[in-house]
Parts: C-alpha cells; sequence; structure tokens
C-alpha cells in the first residue's frame, strides 16, 4: 500500500470507531490546535518568512489570527451548529416532529494551495473537525518549509489517525484522488480544480472548489481618490499579489489615470519605503517559475511605477501599467503578483460590460461615494463576493460565506459556513403510527375529492402566528360539527379535522 492509501485506510478506520463525533471530542481537538497556533507561533513564522518572505506580525495579521478567531467561534457555536435544526412544516405533517440534523460526511481530503499555507489549509479543517469527520491534509509542496512545519507540528496537537498530514506535489496528490473520499475540499487555481472535479467524479465525491480568477476593480471618478488607492494598494501589494482575492486590475475613467498612478505611488513608498526590496513587510514571489510568469506579463504594457525586479531573489517591485489593453498579456490570466494594470474605460457601464464579458471573478470591488453605483454594480454583475470601497477585508467576516461562482470555485466556507459545508444535512421526519385514517387521502384509489384534500393540507402554509391559529382552530371546529352532523360514518374526514385541531396550535416542531 502507498503512503498516501495507508493514510486514508488509517483516516476512515478512526472515523468508524465514532470517536470524531461526540461534540467534546471536537472542541477538545479545536482547543489543541488553538494551542498549536500559541505555542507554535515562531516556527510557523520562521517557515513562512522562508516561503514567501512575510514577516511575523505579517504571518499573525493575514494568517494565524483568522484562524484562532474561527476555532474562538467554532468552540462557542458549535452546540449550536450540530444541534437539529426545527424546520417549518405543511398541514399534512403538522403532528410530526420534522427537522435537519447536520451529521459528519465521512473522510474530508483538504488540498491546500501555497499563498497563504495555513490560512487555506487549515481553515477548512477547523470545518472538517467541527462538523465530525476524518479528514487527511496535503499541504501544498511549493511552500517546502511550511508544509514540513505543519506535518510536523499538527500531529503533536490533534488526532494524528483522524487527521493526517500527507506532503508531497503531483503525484502524491493526484495517488490521493484515487483513493475514495466522501468530501474534497480544494484550493487552487481554476485548471486544477477542474482534475479534481474530474477524478472526484469517478467516486461521485463532492466537492468544494476555492479558485481564484481576475478581480476587478472600479473606481468611480468622484470618489476619494487618496483613500481609495491607499486601500487598493493595500489589497494589490500585500503577500506580493499572491492573494485569491487581489484586486486584479482597476478599471477608471481616462481623466483620473493619472492621480491614480499618482496616489497608488504615494501608498506605494508610505507602506514599503523608496526601497520595497528591503523593506520587511514586503513579500518575495513564491518561486522563480511564478516570477519568469509574471515578469513575461509586462511586456506589451507601460510600467508606470516600479518594475524593478532580480530573479535570484524573486523580487518584483510593487508596479502599475497604465493604458493598459483589453488584450494586453496581464489581462489573458490572474496576475497572482504585485502588477496593477489600469485599463481606461468610459465609464460605469462600460466598467460592468466589460466585467460581464469576462469570467465570473471570485471578488468584485468598487470605490465610489454614490450608492446608486454601488446597487448598479451589485445588481448588473455576478462574483463570488462584493466590496465597496475596500479590499480583501470581507476574508475576514466569519458571518459571510466565502467563496466563488462559475470558474472562481464552488462550495463555501468561513465560520457556520464551513460547518454546514462539511456536514451532511439530513432531513429528518419522524411520524407516530397513529391517524391513519388521515392518509387516506394519498392512498389508492385517487379519487378528486381527496386530491382536492391532499391540495389542501399540502400546499396550506400552518406559519399563521397565534392570532391565525386561533382563527383556524375555530374553523376546523365548526367543520367538525358539520361533518359529526353530515356524515358519521366517514372516519377519515373526522381524523382529518381532529388531527388539524389538535395540531394547530403547535405548528412548531419543540423537542426531538
Ligand atoms: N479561493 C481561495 O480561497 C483561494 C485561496 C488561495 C489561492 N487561490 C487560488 O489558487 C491559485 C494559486 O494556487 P496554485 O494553484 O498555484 O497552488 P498550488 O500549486 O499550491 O496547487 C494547489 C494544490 O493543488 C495540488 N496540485 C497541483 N497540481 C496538481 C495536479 N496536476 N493534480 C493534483 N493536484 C495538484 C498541489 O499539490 C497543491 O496542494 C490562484 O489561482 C489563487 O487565486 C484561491
Ligand atoms: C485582514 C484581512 C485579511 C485578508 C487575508 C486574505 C487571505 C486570502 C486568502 C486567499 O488567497
Amino acid at each position: 500500500m502507498s503512503r498516501e492509501q495507508i493514510a486514508v485506510a488509517r483516516a476512515r478506520k478512526a472515523f468508524q470507531t465514532g470517536r470524531s463525533k461526540p461534540l467534546e471530542h471536537r472542541i477538545r481537538q479545536l482547543k489543541n490546535l488553538q494551542r498549536l497556533f500559541v505555542e507554535r507561533q515562531t516556527e510557523i513564522s520562521d517557515a513562512i518568512k522562508k516561503d514567501l518572505n512575510k514577516s511575523e506580525v505579517g504571518t499573525q495579521l493575514y494568517e494565524t489570527l483568522g484562524l484562532e478567531g474561527e476555532i474562538t467561534l467554532a468552540i462557542k457555536k458549535l452546540k449550536e451548529w450540530a444541534a437539529p435544526r426545527p424546520v417549518e412544516k405543511n398541514l399534512l405533517t403538522i403532528s410530526d416532529t420534522v427537522y435537519i440534523r447536520p451529521e459528519p460526511l465521512g473522510v474530508v481530503l483538504i488540498i491546500g494551495a501555497w499563498n497563504y499555507p495555513w490560512a487555506v489549509t487549515i481553515q477548512p479543517l477547523i470545518g472538517a473537525i467541527a462538523a465530525g469527520n476524518a479528514a487527511v491534509v496535503k499541504p501544498s509542496e511549493v511552500c517546502a518549509h511550511t508544509a514540513k512545519v505543519m506535518e510536523e507540528l499538527l500531529p503533536l496537537y490533534i488526532d494524528k489517525e483522524l487527521y493526517p498530514v500527507v506532503t508531497g506535489g503531483v503525484p502524491e496528490t493526484q495517488e490521493l484522488l484515487r483513493q475514495r473520499f466522501d468530501h474534497i475540499f480544494y484550493t487552487g487555481n481554476s485548471t486544477v480544480g477542474k482534475l479534481i472535479m474530474e477524478a472526484a467524479a469517478k467516486h461521485l465525491t463532492p466537492v468544494t472548489l476555492e479558485l481564484g480568477g481576475k478581480s476587478p476593480c472600479y473606481i468611480d471618478k468622484n470618489c476619494d481618490i487618496s483613500v481609495a488607492c491607499r486601500r487598493v494598494a493595500w489589497g494589490k501589494y500585500t503577500n506580493c499579489g499572491q492573494t485569491c482575492i487581489a484586486p486584479d486590475y482597476i478599471l477608471c475613467e481616462p481623466s483620473i489615470q493619472e492621480r491614480v498612478i499618482a496616489e497608488v505611488k504615494k501608498s506605494i513608498k508610505d507602506f514599503y519605503t523608496e526601497n520595497p526590496k528591503s523593506c520587511p513587510d514586503y513579500g518575495r514571489i513564491i518561486n522563480q517559475r511564478h516570477f519568469r510568469r509574471i515578469m513575461a506579463m509586462t511586456e506589451d504594457s507601460t510600467i508606470a511605477v516600479g518594475g524593478d525586479n532580480d530573479e535570484s531573489e524573486c523580487y518584483i517591485a510593487p508596479t502599475v501599467l497604465r493604458d493598459v489593453k483589453p488584450e494586453a498579456k496581464v489581462m489573458q490570466e490572474e496576475i497572482f503578483g504585485p502588477l496593477l494594470p489600469i485599463l481606461p474605460i468610459g465609464g460605469l457601464d462600460e466598467a460592468i460590460n466589460f466585467i460581464n464579458e469576462r469570467e465570473k471573478p471570485l471578488a468584485l470591488y468598487v470605490f465610489t461615494p454614490s450608492d446608486k453605483v454601488i446597487k448598479r454594480m451589485i445588481d448588473e454583475t455576478s462574483s463570488g463576493g462584493v466590496l465597496a470601497n475596500d479590499c480583501l477585508v470581507h476574508y475576514s467576516v466569519s458571518s459571510l460565506p466565502f467563496g466563488g461562482v462559475g470558474n472562481s470555485g464552488m462550495g463555501c466556507y468561513h465560520g457556520k459556513f464551513s460547518f454546514n459545508q462539511l456536514s451532511h444535512l439530513r432531513s429528518c421526519l419522524i411520524k407516530k403510527l397513529k391517524m391513519e385514517g388521515v392518509n387516506s387521502m394519498r392512498y389508492p384509489p385517487h379519487t378528486p375529492k381527496k386530491l382536492g384534500w391532499a391540495r389542501f393540507f399540502i400546499l396550506k402554509n400552518p406559519d399563521l402566528g397565534w392570532l391565525g391559529r386561533m382563527a383556524l382552530l375555530t374553523i376546523f371546529a365548526v367543520v367538525a360539527a358539520v361533518v359529526i352532523q353530515v356524515s358519521p360514518g366517514r372516519q377519515e374526514h373526522f381524523s382529518v379535522v381532529v388531527l388539524c385541531s389538535c395540531n394547530v396550535l403547535n405548528s412548531q416542531v419543540t423537542s426531538f
């Protein structure tokens, strides 16, 4: 058996013992994971420094702080999230207990990307643990130092059979993908996303695909350009542009292009000094392959700011490109690097058309003081998420589902959405063996009269409020009296009326 097969088989066996399911176990594991981030911050930071030149503070701010917040939230809310969820009923099921029961899916495969290696690998793991699953964790081999630290540290804190770490590159990931999982949670590019889905299809395994793409940024000429550009520069150059939701390019009217260039330039200096290369807060491109890919994108565009680079250090200065054409190389794929192209455009209508002619983005940014412009941008486009007058921060809001749409991904996570995404939401309906008369309307022989009753019972919404229920009760009482007088032998009619009368006051599930 391969190393990958062994890890999956062990995780499955451990899941089958049932030990991942009790809430106490889940909480204990989450607390242990939290402890890892408190006790091992130095090892985590040192490795990321080697991989991406992230500073220690940057690592906490962009990677581990969010994870600590998500763990704290999951621990606090787990009982509520995992509890059966009462649902509304129709009249036909009014005397039944009807609810949704979140259940673990089984063994989840988590495939992480390299750009925020802890954030995008461990955040799904938090959801997997909270939902009671086992999970095989495959960190990206591209951030080699971090993958090694993750492989060493996780088993010291959490159940290593239930949550094994499998390191490796493409062959190892493909070997993992040949195994059977109950869910695959993949973060990375859209091309590999398609391969993941293909492999998952063999076992009919559901997938979450957290992908990327080009996230547009429209700057309205009426906005505070200085503030807008500072926020855009932060969103773009954080982690050297290697952020899935970085504003990929700017759309603005030609009349403000020079202002935008000047203000972005000013922010670059404010954030990273005159010499970003020696600034501890400015990162590096992950490797030379990506360095060359990014530099090649500048070839047919005009550099307005930056452009300095050093392949031996994987350094590319924060760069702005002016008067970029839609056909330019930099506009053909997600940049994932510190280049900020500006595309002059005729105004909002043209910007909306430009966005809609392309793949649905993961994030969409609009900077404007006008609520009308914001509303139009939201109403007339589609994207995984949309932000007005800021960048990136929606990622930190646990109550918002984070994920793409179309080419930018499927499924979502963060907070309760992670729990739901990695749970099976099982429909439960518990009926008593009494009141058989009421069922006659659905048993053959089918008659128009029975259909009439069925229409009433299925289509009527019993959620009438207290007054409505009292009124309905009165009607049922009158009908019951009439039925008893007119057709004393028709037991099913009588049962129906009694059933409704008895239960109309209690149209919600109250206990399990
Ligand atoms: N939506 C999000 O939350 C999110 C977060 C981070 C990154 N991203 C996106 O990810 C992309 C960057 O990541 P990447 O794709 O370069 O990361 P990557 O190269 O680390 O690949 C991601 C994972 O896929 C595996 N993989 C790569 N090729 C494979 C193959 N042929 N078969 C099977 N597995 C394979 C890798 O081992 C790795 O674990 C960008 O598009 C970015 O926008 C999205
Ligand atoms: C405070 C804002 C945090 C932003 C973190 C962005 C992480 C993006 C992950 C995808 O690349």
